[in-house]
């Protein structure tokens, strides 16, 4: 990441979409080799935070990159056009302006706004001009038991109505079955009714049952042509962890050093505090680089984390903080 050398914090302008990844054949021997050492991966995890920081001009540097690799989400059943509408407004001025003036920073918006089926043609209206990309979940969002031929409908109607990027979620049943075959069809009829729409596909590593499965579950979907790897879906009751993120990571690596494509990780669920999103962000520079600190390679899902960079952002302006209500969503 480019750090600030005056104390200025204007962040490079990014593009939200990195090369496809098309693919390739199952490898079922490469899936049936992977290991995963549960307490080596938890110690790692469990010493990054105390062991990384970044402090004053540099966090804030570091949370405004934080904010342009937001997928800024609502998927509450009591979502409304109006409440999509104001989640659009705050995806093109996620800071306001007053701060980002004191900061330096002329303009910044999320990667993405993230939303249900029926208000992707609401948010793509509110974002117009705008160049943010409307995310929307799909295939039974979020246990993905509806019928096979169903999910591939709601895919393409998704992208009828102007999603740029699909967030399926995969069928639980055969990561944990170990019906890698099964997994690998079922995400490559998904990515290809996705056609120019850039695919993450959602693991809900909560409900994998182990790491070894999430490393597993992780390659299949990268070889089924998945864009992006993601955690969760921010319902199961264990969503995005560190340890859950750097099996994926280490898996994305993999891929990138045996196939050539760089696919990009998505960690999704439960991710509300700016030093939650530090902690991430450091995760990606130290185990995949500086490629995976851009929105074409890195997102957070979450519904709450801009609230708490927006006051932690205005701490660092003002040296106070203010209630969280008057940081307001939408
Ligand atoms: O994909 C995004 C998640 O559903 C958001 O989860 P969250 O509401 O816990 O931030």
């Amino acid at each position: 990441m480019k750090e600030p050398k005056n104390g200025r914090s204007a962040p490079a302008p990014v593009a939200p979409h990195a090369e496809r990844n098309p693919g390739c054949p199952l490898d079922l021997g490469w899936v049936e080799d992977v290991r995963v050492n549960r307490s080596a991966i938890e110690r790692r995890t469990a010493t990054l935070p105390g062991r990384r920081t970044v402090k004053q001009e540099w966090q804030a540097a570091w949370l405004l990159r934080a904010i342009q690799c937001m997928d800024l989400t609502t998927l509450s059943g009591d979502d409304t056009p109006g409440t999509v509408q104001r989640l659009c407004g705050k995806a093109r001025q996620p800071v306001r302006a007053d701060l980002l003036e004191a900061l330096g920073v002329p303009g910044i918006h999320v990667g993405a706004v993230c939303v249900y089926h029926t208000f992707v043609a609401t948010a793509v209206e509110a974002l117009r001009g705008s160049g943010i990309p409307v995310a929307a979940v799909s295939t039974g969002f979020p246990a993905g038991l509806n019928p096979h031929p169903l999910k591939l409908r709601e895919i393409s109607a998704s992208v009828a109505d102007g999603a740029a990027e699909i967030d399926i979620v995969i069928s639980r049943q055969h990561a944990l079955n170990g019906d890698w075959q099964a997994l690998y069809d079922e995400v490559r009829d998904f990515r290809e009714a996705c056609g120019d729409a850039h695919m993450k596909t959602i693991l809900a590593t909560g409900e994998l049952g182990t790491l070894r499965n999430v490393a597993k579950a992780s390659l299949v979907c990268m070889m089924a042509g998945a864009d992006f790897i993601k955690t969760s879906t921010g319902k199961e009751t264990a969503n995005a962890t560190l340890p859950v993120s750097l099996v994926m990571v280490r898996a994305i690596r993999e891929y990138h050093e045996r196939i050539g494509y760089n696919v990009g990780f998505k960690p999704a669920g439960g991710i509300k505090t700016a030093k939650q999103s530090l902690d991430w962000l450091i995760l990606m520079k130290e185990e995949l680089g500086d490629d995976w600190l851009r929105p074409d390679l890195f997102r957070f899902g979450a519904s709450s984390l801009l609230g708490d960079i927006e006051r932690q952002l205005e701490h660092f302006v003002t040296g106070q903080y203010s209630a969280s209500f008057r940081h307001p969503m939408a």
